[in-house]
């Protein structure tokens, strides 16, 4: 089925991710200089919630790969929505829905469901082991977070048959060779499967982040920040709401399985998920053409003293924590009434203001995602950990400090996610020995101390806030583009009723002026051109009821879109040197949507 269409956002074959992970894997062997009987085990992990359903006979898969930040389903949800339900898994329930003969299939025993972890298990043990592991299936939302096992509830709720699902494993099958995931075939030939964990969990066990109230931030497609908050469920206090057995919801934050190391007790976390802020600076380089690459952001942003008033809000699907706002859309604040054209056109050049303002959406977004963790769960962070490729840029990880006015600490390995994932797999098979030994590996590479007095600080968040109360209550009913306002056919009849395609993309102009009912009016008369573009102190826009029934403005004509183009150019590389007479590797081997963490084992040698 890898023969549709695939668009960064709207979904992957698997082929593809197979094939690149094997790649992958070769390259990582072949850097190493190891072949894999040298590997004492290998970890998994993996873009999370990206969904996939295959045939148990053929391993053909039924469609393409929904990853997580596809929009496709939007309209599903806001269906469980308003049957009950919130947050429930969209992605499976999608496919059951939309692909010819799946459902049968699903009932009959013949498809089977994966995140790309199962998809990978199965596949690298010759379609054997059909398992995932308690991260990956606390993040589809059919998995019970207090007893670890898929909600029969949810399940009949969602017409989910429990035949199509994996078994839930812990995350690290701790020392017994009968109980790792299994043994790998192919291009990992014999070596134990010993541990799974979804990305965002990896990093936070690689960050050994092992006590309650550590934290880690990774910077990759998205931002997401995890703290660990112990081996209880226990955030019942500070609860604002829950349903079913989805995840508890606090102040826009998701309680989320953490990890669970074999038998042990299951550790819990909080997370916040930002939606853009790699992806943000990609957008820069691919669809504005503002530097050639994403390394280049950091010299044109350091070009400019500070941000010069600018202010990017990266919603382009939304704001995902603290908000959740599925209305919010991109904005960039702060251009003055002093610009001409010729400003804005050497600004979309050169763009150094608008680049220092992307860098700093991102830390932004991270203050508050931190600032809300601090309130749920009564712990003020004295540190944060970061990793990830955009940490990489040190004018964002200084800012980063300075805005949260907490020291930022860069670890010397940042694809901490694959490093999780070989900790895992290690622990599981005694390459390490328990989390302690894990934890004294750990090493500093730089700690960046907030700089900036608490006055400046406050200040920019003041603006900040603001920006992104601009960006919200953008989608509603309305077409906001010509096309979309003549094309959608569905809508010719309501928007005749009611008034024209002219009035309607009026409407929205008078939404993001903020004066929509003066232009409302001055629509109905014929008149009104936009109106002033200047000066004067502009309110916010009134806040009206949203159905968000379309999202003509994000969506792709295949329904896909919206997605951050998760993933990224594989990348392979980072080391370590434990203790002891053995020496781990973590090799990454990152393919789209997909990652496999392999911990390698070999005598006396340095990486
Ligand atoms: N020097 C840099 N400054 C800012 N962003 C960067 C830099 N280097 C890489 N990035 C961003 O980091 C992201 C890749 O990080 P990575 O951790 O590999 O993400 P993922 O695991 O989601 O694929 C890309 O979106 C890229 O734009
Ligand atoms: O695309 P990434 O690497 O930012 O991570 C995706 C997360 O796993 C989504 O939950």
């Amino acid at each position: 089925m890898a023969a549709e269409s695939d668009s960064i956002a709207g979904g992957r074959g698997d082929g593809d991710i197979w094939e690149r992970v094997q790649q992958c894997v070769r390259c990582a062997l072949e850097e190493a200089r190891l072949t894999a009987a040298q590997l004492s085990a290998v970890g998994i992990t993996n873009q999370r919630e990206s969904t996939l359903v295959w045939d148990r006979h053929t391993g053909q898969p039924y469609h393409n790969v929904i990853v997580w930040n596809d929009t496709r389903t939007d309209a599903l949800c806001e269906q469980l929505m308003q049957d009950g339900g919130k947050d429930r898994f969209r992605d499976l329930v999608w496919l059951l829905d939309n692909v010819p003969g799946l459902r049968a299939a699903a009932h009959s025993g013949d498809a089977l469901f994966g995140t790309m972890d199962t998809w990978l298990l199965w596949k690298l043990t010759g379609g054997t082991q059909f398992a995932t592991d308690v991260t990956n299936a606390s993040r589809t939302l059919l998995m019970n977070v207090r007893t670890l096992q898929w909600d029969e509830g949810q399940l009949r709720a969602l017409g989910v048959p429990r035949c199509m699902l994996p078994e839930i494993r812990s995350s690290s099958e701790i020392r017994s060779s009968s109980e790792v995931y299994g043994q790998a075939t192919g291009v990992l030939e014999g070596v134990p499967i010993a541990g799974i964990l979804g990305d965002q969990q990896a990093a936070l066990f690689g960050q050994t982040c092992f006590d309650p109230g550590s934290a880690k931030c990774t910077y990759g497609t998205g931002a997401f920040i995890l703290m660990n908050t112990g081996d209880t469920h226990g955030l019942l206090s500070t609860v604002g709401y829950k349903l079913g057995s989805a995840p508890f919801v606090t102040h826009g934050l998701l309680s989320t399985v953490g990890y669970k190391l074999g038998s042990a007790p299951c550790v819990y976390a909080l997370e916040g998920s930002i939606a853009y802020a790699g992806s943000a600076v990609q957008w820069c380089r691919d669809n504005l053409g503002l530097f050639q690459s994403t390394a280049d952001v950091e010299a044109l942003a350091r070009s400019v003293p500070d941000n010069g008033g600018v202010y990017f809000v990266p919603a382009f699907a939304g704001l995902f924590a603290p908000y959740w706002r599925k209305d919010a859309r991109g904005t960039v604040c702060g251009l003055t009434a002093y610009n001409t054209k010729a400003h804005i056109a050497r600004a979309v050049l050169e763009a150094a203001a608008s680049a220092r303002a992307v860098l700093e959406a991102a830390a932004f977004q991270v203050t508050e995602v931190l600032s809300a963790m601090n309130t749920d769960s009564g712990v003020d962070l004295r540190m944060l950990k970061v990793d990830g490729g955009m940490t990489a840029n040190a004018l964002l990880m200084q800012f980063q400090a300075d805005i949260l006015g907490t020291p930022v600490f860069r670890p010397e390995i940042s694809e901490t996610t694959a490093l999780g994932a070989a900790f895992a797999a290690g622990l599981a098979v005694g390459v390490w020995h328990d989390q302690e030994e894990l934890r004294s590996t750990w090493k500093r590479q730089q700690r960046f101390a907030p700089e900036l007095p608490s006055r400046a600080r406050e200040a920019l968040l003041h603006s900040w806030a603001k920006a992104v109360d601009k960006s919200l209550d953008w989608i509603d009913d309305v077409p906001t583009t010509v096309s979309a306002a003549l094309s959608d056919a569905a809508d010719a009849a309501a928007l005749h009723a009611s008034s024209s395609p002219r009035a309607a993309l009026r409407k929205s102009w008078a939404s993001s002026t903020g004066s929509l009912s003066a232009l409302a009016s001055s629509a109905s008369t014929g008149g009104g051109d936009g109106g002033s573009s200047g000066g004067g102190k502009s309110k916010h826009a009134p806040r009206r009821h949203h159905r968000h029934k379309r999202h003509h403005s994000q969506q792709q004509p295949d329904g896909s879109g919206g997605g951050g183009g998760g993933g990224g150019g594989g990348s392979v590389g980072g080391g370590m040197v434990g203790q002891g007479r053995l020496v781990a590797v973590a090799a990454a081997a990152l393919c789209v949507g997909a990652a496999v963490g392999v911990a390698l084992a070999r005598r006396q040698q340095r990486w």
